[in-house]
């Protein structure tokens, strides 16, 4: 049972620890070696292009914190919780599931002890469909109703249905077939679907209906617009099966919306929405990129749960990061945490990981059924580099609120433009920002610059401070390949699970997402009866009131 982790003797420590500052000029100035000393690297043994190098010596910290953040971990018991996972037990204890994503990328059988939960047996063969599938719409030999080559496919889900494949597919681009486009429509917003629409051709284009639940009200409805263009131009129901296939767990369900069980893509009740881009929700993915790089983009975060599994805490990348983050949330209140890849293929993974992360741990009740006396998931955000070193990194470095962040970028470019010098200028930024946030500039060295003629303006002197000591982590990687990517993936995965067990919160289920969805269940025939005095009888506060009306009196 997951207790308090106020109640571990390690919180206390920590507390202590807080009050002590830590300068990062003072630091790095003292220890020569705190780079090697607070840095790891990760190679990939079975896919040979995963390469990483985790910094993370622009941290307030010192040995005594890492220290005492690992104790933290091993008294949350992080190492048991991990392994339980691992092995299939349910610990996804408020659905009574077992959290096994990581079945769907163990390719080679190295992890055994979930192979006896119902389902995983079918993961393989699930694989194989998946991969006859997307060879048949790559190759050209799958054809429309009217005998021509697929052209564009339209990817319908929302949340984890969306955001994992709408992130992978852009990261691999350089992986991806180019004639083929594809498409991703998620919000019920009818300009979503009515945009994507206006590119397509009924006889081109295949549609993935991708739903975990396949109840999902954007989803079903999305799909049931386009199933009524595509019947516009087709007429004939039986021409469907040539443009519709769904990935879901409930057959019955896609059964009924009349796709046939030949197009169907299953996955498993084990298989979180936020962790299901492995599954065949990734179907999209391997269309884009082929099934041997999606297959590659498995290994790469089998390579990542592999290490999870056996490198000690102290080595343990997800461990890390996840304690690091451990450290700002709950001893720095920080309230957030900035995502930034400078690279621009992964221009949606920030977007990826704020579901991942906020979705699995803005909780504040223990698996033990308490209120949590601390903070737990931080707002997560970001943007690619450099773009929001002109947008927001002005609050990042010279605002009042600590914001943490981790900077992510590739030592190859997949496009040397002028000979490298792109890469070189974006590069030179990553360095750079990681450094101007540690260290700042005093005021001493703000005058000197100025010299004598302004450096008596003191509100332009104290303007031009950089207090420093922002503590940021750097992420290296080779090259954006699908084994890396799936990786990184992988590493924030479990970064989130690592912190979950140390919350004691149940990161598996999402339990405040359904009140929104059942309110808005209910408002729905009200909007459609269009009865605006039956709005007063239903119940509403007066402002949700007021506001149905204002919407019922001047809608055209
Ligand atoms: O795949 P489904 O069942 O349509 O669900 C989509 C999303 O629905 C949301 O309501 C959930 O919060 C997400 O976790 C989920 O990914």
């Amino acid at each position: 049972m997951s207790k308090l982790a106020t109640s571990y003797p390690s919180w206390s420590k920590l507390e202590q620890l807080s009050k002590q500052k830590i300068n990062l000029r003072e630091a790095f100035a003292k220890d020569p070696q705190r780079f090697q000393r607070y840095s790891r690297s990760f190679k990939g043994d079975r896919v040979k292009d995963i390469s990483l190098l985790f910094d993370f010596s622009k941290n307030l910290i010192d040995d005594d914190v890492l220290a005492s953040l690992i104790s933290l971990a091993k008294e949350a018991k992080v190492e048991e919780h991990r392994d339980a996972m691992l092995d299939g037990k349910p610990i996804n204890g408020s659905e009574d599931r077992a959290v096994l994503h990581i079945a769907l990328r163990d390719l080679e059988g190295d992890f055994k002890g979930k192979d006896s939960v119902a389902g995983v047996k079918e993961v393989i063969p699930e694989l194989k469909h998946m991969k006859e599938f997307s060879e048949a719409v790559r190759s050209g030999s799958w054809k429309g109703y009217t005998g021509k080559t697929i052209k564009s496919i339209v990817n319908i889900g929302i949340g984890g249905s969306d955001l994992g494949p709408v992130m992978a597919t852009q990261a691999l681009k350089p992986y991806s077939k180019r004639d083929l486009d594809a498409h991703f429509v998620s919000n019920i917003d009818g300009t979503h679907i009515a945009e994507t629409l206006k590119v397509c051709d009924p006889e081109t284009t295949l549609f993935i209906v991708a739903s975990k639940t396949f109840t999902t009200q954007e989803t079903i409805t999305n799909a049931t617009a386009a199933r009524d263009w595509f019947m516009e131009t087709a007429k004939d129901k039986a021409h469907v099966e040539k443009h519709f296939v769904a990935l879901s767990t409930n057959v019955k369900a896609a059964t009924e919306f009349g796709i046939a069980e030949a197009n169907m893509f299953k996955f498993w009740d084990w298989v979180g929405g936020r962790y299901s881009l492995w599954s065949a929700i990734g179907l999209s993915i391997a269309l884009v990129i082929g099934y041997e790089n999606f297959e590659e983009f498995l290994k790469g975060g089998n390579e990542m749960d592999r290490h999870f599994k056996n490198a000690k805490l102290e080595d343990n990348l997800p461990v890390l990061l996840a304690l690091i983050a451990i450290w700002y949330n709950n001893f720095h209140n920080a309230q957030s945490q900035a995502i930034l890849a400078y690279d621009q293929y992964m221009n949606k993974f920030a977007d990826f990981l704020e579901q991942l992360e906020m979705e699995s741990n803005g909780k504040f009740i223990t698996s033990n059924s308490e209120r949590v006396n601390y903070e737990t998931g931080p707002i997560i955000w970001g943007q690619p580099g450099t773009n929001g070193q002109h947008a927001f990194y002005q609050l990042i470095h010279q605002g009042t609120k600590l914001i943490p962040c981790d900077f992510l970028a590739p030592v190859e470019s997949q496009n040397p433009i002028r000979g490298g010098e792109l890469h070189d200028i974006l590069l030179s930024n990553f360095f750079a920002q990681p450094e101007a946030l540690a260290f700042g500039k005093t005021e001493e060295e703000v005058k000197k610059e100025l010299g004598p003629k302004d450096a008596g303006n003191t509100f332009l002197v104290k303007s031009k401070v950089f207090e420093g000591n922002k503590p940021t982590n750097s992420i290296m990687f080779q090259k954006l390949t699908p084994g890396t990517l799936g990786a990184l993936v992988a590493l924030y995965e479990h970064k989130v699970a690592v912190q979950g067990f140390v919350w004691g919160i149940n990161s598996f289920d999402q339990m405040g997402v359904e009140l929104g969805k059942v309110l808005a269940k209910k408002i729905l025939p009200v909007l459609q009866q269009a009865d605006a005095q039956k709005v007063d009888s239903e119940g509403h506060d007066s402002s949700t009131s007021g506001l149905i009306k204002h919407y019922l009196s001047n809608r055209k």
